[in-house]
């Protein structure tokens, strides 16, 4: 094992500034200014991060790298000695280009309208900034969300994994990572926390694998945290399988179904489980496991498949491949290979779980509710196509918006049912206020023992999950980041005022202007930009107007058409791709003309942005945990950010891994609401690296 003592890479605790004077970024939450509460608006809120994450129980730990010194991400680093050496080459790249700087530098020139949110907190917010003197050169606001998440009681820890060696790794996952990451790659502070805390370099002893552990992976966007789980999991899965450990379902007692996965990693998108598994086929290229997205069939219609399309597509699947039509070729495939990895949303495991239709009664109860005639019909529920007993594993990515009051009973349910599958059932209670405003006052509720290896990751706690963590898992390690919770520091910001006339002009005439700058530093390819809208129909307008004016774009929402094929294409030419075969493979006709047109050397004018679409817009949708391609360098906030956790996701799909990005808000310079936009360019100004 190579054991590296490179002081540069060391992972030991933080010490982040004593002092947290701060402005809550929830509208919702109160504001701090130099230690004076300014702004009221004392009601809990799902969205308020926390500020502490030091364990509750005497087992629990709190481990925050070390910010490397220089830090990763950073132009020092990668000018010096190199975070990798594709990040050197992209600095240099950038260092030649010296971009105007276009962001307003008077105080004249902040944004004065990203709405806040209507409702009383947000006049609280007005009417307390409107007795705050105007004047800011003293009222200095730091990291918004440093105030709810103190770092500085973490327990020292020194790592040893400065580098990606094997081992610990086996030889093949390191193969994997040189091919994907290159080979000076180094790991990121969270992924050298996992590698220290997750990893296990020999297959675990009997007694080992009993006893079950529980992680939180918190880390700022773009930081490489799915690496980081899924490391330590591929290895543990196949060290285990190489080592013939036993599963549970090797005992005919405990019921076998099509698929019986060892790992699941459930997020919140059937967009993220299908990049995910795709990251995951990556990994595998050397070590053979095999891996299913349970994303919807990768065909129009499960009627259409034949038996002769089902064989085919089994033997076309070779080990380790994602196999996205999982609908399709669920049955055979799994008599003759088990699935190690299994990839869905919530919903979509449970239905695998318990059977297609097994919430009916639920949903007839509710559609009769509302008075929906098709209340009445007829449901088969289905025979359930996965069982849980051999799981082993479960990563919930996004955690905070699994734990969210949206999706937190189908979360816990799912792994309530792994539990019982187990045969170590867990108390499940269906309605459980995870808001910690009362938690206090509630009766302390018995810590959560499930019977397998958990891991949360996220790169923005709030307080509820927080909260939930102390409660249900108070023995749960907390491995963060020193860079959560701010912006990734290659991603630069820009304040756009509203010129008060037509918006969507102002919006185009911003986007003309990206690609005249990267023609005149001859930029190849174009720059791509996603827009961020707060509602799909003001997505799908702007989509309109900019495609009238000649700029081809996607307008993708929750209902798009689009989205229902089952397949990523939809964000083909915006999403990372690392292997031109697999751009090939994967590109529809639009998309991979559009690689090749703007790589091509002749390609010089505007005219390609016609036909080939440089612009997605799109809501919150697209915001958690897709990984862009670098060329997606810029990311339009045209509606005032919900709250600044929903800000950090938007923001984060650029300036990804140490590519440089540029986060542009927009907002009114003059007029009703100048002061509450005054109020969101600190906030924003405080989440710089
Ligand atoms: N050690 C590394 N060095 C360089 N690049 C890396 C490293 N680890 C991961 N990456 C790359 O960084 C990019 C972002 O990784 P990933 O999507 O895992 O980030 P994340 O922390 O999960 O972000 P988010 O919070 O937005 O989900 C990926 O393209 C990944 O391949």
């Amino acid at each position: 094992m190579s054991l590296l003592s490179s002081s540069r890479c060391a992972v030991r605790s933080a010490t982040l500034p004593p002092e947290l004077l701060v402005a809550c970024l929830h509208t919702s939450t109160p504001v701090y200014v130099r230690g004076q509460r300014t702004a009221g608006g004392s009601a809990p809120s799902r969205t308020r991060l926390v500020k502490d994450l030091t364990p509750t129980g005497a087992s629990g730990k709190l481990k925050v790298a070390r910010q490397r010194d220089p830090p990763p991400h950073t132009e020092k680093d990668r000018r010096n000695d190199g975070y990798s050496s594709k990040m050197s080459q992209r600095l240099s790249r950038r260092e030649e280009a010296k971009l105007p700087v276009t962001a307003p530098t008077s105080s004249r020139d902040l944004p004065q309208a990203l709405r806040l949110s209507s409702g009383p907190h947000a006049r609280d917010v007005m009417r307390n900034s409107e007795v705050r003197p105007r004047d800011t050169s003293k009222t200095k606001v730091v990291n918004p969300l440093s105030e709810d998440f103190d770092l500085s009681k973490s327990a020292k820890s020194s790592s040893r994994y400065t580098e990606f060696t094997s081992p610990p790794l086996m030889d093949g996952l390191l193969k994997s990572v040189h091919d994907v990451l290159g080979p000076d790659a180094e790991p990121t502070p969270i992924q050298a926390l996992a590698l220290e805390h997750l990893l296990k370099a020999e297959p675990r002893t009997p007694e080992e694998r009993a006893r079950y552990q529980q992680w939180l992976l918190a880390s700022e966007t773009g930081s490489g945290k799915s690496m980081a789980y899924l490391l330590p999991v591929l290895q543990d899965l196949k060290l285990a399988e190489l080592s013939g450990a036993p599963r549970r379902t090797d005992d005919p007692s405990v019921p076998r179904r099509a698929m019986n996965p060892r790992a699941l990693v459930l997020a919140p998108t059937h967009e993220l489980t299908r990049q995910l598994a795709g990251f995951a086929k990556e990994l595998l290229h050397n070590v053979k496991l095999r891996v299913v997205c349970a994303s919807r069939a990768n065909t129009p219609s499960r009627k259409k498949v034949t038996a002769a399309k089902m064989a085919e597509a089994v033997m076309d699947t070779p080990d380790g491949d994602v196999d996205v039509s999982s609908e399709i070729i669920m049955r055979p495939v799994a008599q003759q290979r088990p699935v190690d990895l299994l990839v869905g949303t919530p919903s979509k495991i449970l239905e695998l779980a318990r059977g297609r239709g097994w919430d009916y009664e639920q949903r007839e109860a509710e559609d009769s509710q509302e008075g929906d005639r098709r209340s009445h019909r007829k449901i088969t529920v289905g025979e359930p196509e996965m069982g849980l007993a051999d799981v082993e594993w479960v990563i919930i990515d996004e955690a905070d918006v699994l734990f969210d009051p949206d999706f937190q009973e189908a979360t816990r349910m799912i792994l309530a049912d792994i539990s019982a599958a187990r045969g170590h059932p867990v108390p499940f209670e269906p309605e459980l206020n995870l808001a910690p405003a009362d938690a206090k006052s509630r009766p302390q509720p018995t810590p959560i023992e499930y019977p397998f290896n958990l891991v949360l990751t996220s790169a923005t706690i709030p307080s509820s999950l927080a909260a939930y963590i102390s409660q249900f898992h108070p023995s749960l390690t907390r491995l963060a980041s020193p860079h959560l919770h701010r912006l990734p520091s290659t991603l630069k910001t820009e304040h756009f005022n509203w010129t008060g006339g037509n918006r969507d002009a102002d919006i185009e005439h911003r986007l003309r202007r990206v690609w005249y700058e990267d023609l005149q530093r001859g930029q190849r390819p174009l720059s791509k930009v996603l827009v961020f809208c707060n509602k799909s129909a003001r997505a799908e307008n702007l989509g309109a107007y900019l495609r009238e004016k000649g700029i081809a774009n996607v307008a993708l929402t929750r209902s798009s058409d689009a989205r229902k094929r089952g397949s990523n294409h939809h964000l083909d030419g915006f999403l990372r791709v690392r292997h031109p075969e697999e751009k090939g493979e994967s590109a529809d006709a639009s998309a991979s003309t559009s690689a090749e047109a703007a790589a091509a050397p002749g390609a010089t004018s505007m005219e390609q942005l016609k036909d080939v679409p440089h612009v997605m817009i799109t809501t919150s949708l697209l915001s958690r945990g897709l990984d862009f391609a670098p060329d997606v360098k810029h990311v339009f906030i045209v509606d005032e950010p919900r709250n600044m956790v929903d800000f950090l996701h938007r923001a984060g799909r650029s300036g990804r891994a140490g590519e440089d990005g540029k986060v542009v808000v927009f907002g009114k310079s003059k007029g009703r609401g100048s002061e509450k936009a005054r109020v969101v360019r600190q906030k924003v100004g405080a989440l710089k690296a």
